[in-house]
């Protein structure tokens, strides 16, 4: 049996700069994010149901929602707007593809990768299903698509031994639902 895709869109807002960027992109500014979370899949459930969308909302969706909406996702380096965000209590993401607290700048290039890697990790349990890859706007005409081999495995590993726990304990706290009656 080949593969079918299937897709769930959302947005999310967030502020960001990015570092050493020689114009207007160093300054403090926000997107509003807009991505399509792709899956493949192969057998399905009997009622018809690669995964229910109201499961990939309710776990992806979400923990976009919990996590990078209405935060700024900050370069490890950017050591003044770490500051700041803590001192307003603002939610803030420090990008860790290259380790904890080594420079990466949130790109949406960076961007999709962590986020691939986090809605990865969220749906490891599922059956059947594996992300497959994500396309990520951060402006209407701007937009990357990230699939599983752009990420290379230190980027990976780097990304996992600081934030696998984290998002293993938000997968298992969420479960899987079951939306068949007969079960
Ligand atoms: N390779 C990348 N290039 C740029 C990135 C990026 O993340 N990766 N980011 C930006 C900006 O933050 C933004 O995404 C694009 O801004 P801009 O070029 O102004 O695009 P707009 O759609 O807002 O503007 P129009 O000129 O109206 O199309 C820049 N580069």
């Amino acid at each position: 049996m080949g593969i079918q895709l299937i897709e769930r869109k959302g947005s999310f807002d967030a502020g960001h700069r990015i570092m050493n960027e020689k114009t207007k992109c160093f300054s403090i500014h926000g997107h509003t994010y807009l991505y399509d979370l792709i899956f493949e899949f192969g057998a399905m459930e009997q009622i018809g149901y690669a995964i229910d969308f109201k499961e990939i909302k309710r776990v992806g969706v979400q923990w976009i929602e919990d996590t990078l909406d209405h935060g700024v996702i900050l370069n490890p380096k950017d050591v003044e707007l770490i500051k700041a965000a803590d001192a307003t209590k603002s939610r803030r993401w420090l990008m860790s593809l290259n380790g904890e607290g080594e420079y990466c700048n949130p790109s949406v290039e960076n961007v999709a990768k962590e986020l691939f890697l986090a809605i990865d990790a969220l749906f490891l349990e599922y059956q059947d299903l594996r992300l497959h890859s994500i396309k990520l706007h951060e402006t209407p005409n701007c937009a990357t698509t990230c699939f599983r081999s752009s990420i290379s495995n230190e980027e990976r590993d780097n990304w996992s031994r600081f934030r696998l726990e984290q998002l293993k304990s938000y997968a298992a706290e969420k479960g899987i639902m079951n939306y068949d009656d007969r079960k």
